[in-house]
């Protein structure tokens, strides 16, 4: 293992046949290329937001555990830029919802949400750290942002009415921001214990089976 690399860009070495399958996953393909169809993609609309509003709690959760554990300044503020960030997410999925006739009233989580959720709330208890909570947060948000630009890069074909979806988390901004959370998460995992370490990469892990599943869920009928 390159001793240059940080902490997380060694995990996504070493653990790149998993980092593959959660960002280059056949509903990511199928997008890219444009066979996708519209009942996944529905599908996946009416999950996410349901996933996105159980987000919510969790990273209120990493915000307090920053403004009580943090040492840095700026990292508070980073959090809370992506915690507000999701109030105009929620209006994005009510606009694309019914754009595409789902009713999200009455959307109930399927099992590979329920239980992604389920590990979300996880995080919420005092004895989970902050290091270990907000690269969990880095992780889920940087699985997004690798898939979905993927589906606007070079030779695609993705559909123009699923472009909304792929730019909003596969735009450049938003690659800065999971950027600046790397960052946060590799100062602190440099300086954490080794069991916290070896729970942070436990989580990354998880993280990227949660979101294989979040995908499979959406693809299958
Ligand atoms: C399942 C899932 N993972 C990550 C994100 C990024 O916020 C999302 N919206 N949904």
């Amino acid at each position: 293992m390159d001793d240059d690399l940080s902490p997380t860009a060694t995990w996504q070495v070493k653990h790149h046949e998993l980092y593959q399958r959660a960002t280059r996953h056949p509903f990511i393909l199928a997008i890219r290329d444009g066979t996708v169809d519209a009942s996944s993609f529905k599908r996946w609309l009416g999950q996410d937001y349901v996933f996105v509003r159980e987000f919510i709690p969790f990273l209120s959760n990493v915000l307090l555990k920053s403004w009580k554990e943090s040492e840095n300044n700026s990292d508070l503020e980073i959090i809370l830029g992506g915690l507000a960030a999701l109030s105009d997410e929620l209006s994005w999925f009510k606009n694309e919802a019914s754009k595409w006739g789902v009713d999200l009233c009455g959307m109930t989580p399927l099992t590979a949400n329920t239980e992604y959720c389920r590990f979300l709330h996880s995080f919420t208890t005092p004895d989970i750290n902050y290091t270990v909570a907000v690269t969990a947060f880095w992780a889920i948000e940087t699985v997004y942002q690798e898939s979905f630009s993927f589906c606007i890069e070079g030779d695609h074909k993705t559909p123009t009415e699923l472009l909304g979806a792929c730019q909003r988390w596969g735009n450049s901004n938003f690659g800065q921001y999971c950027k600046s959370l790397q960052q946060i998460a590799n100062r602190r995992l440099k300086e954490a214990p080794i069991d916290v370490f070896r729970k942070a990469e436990e989580v990354f892990i998880s993280v990227l089976e949660h979101e294989i599943e979040f995908w499979n869920m959406s693809s299958n009928e």
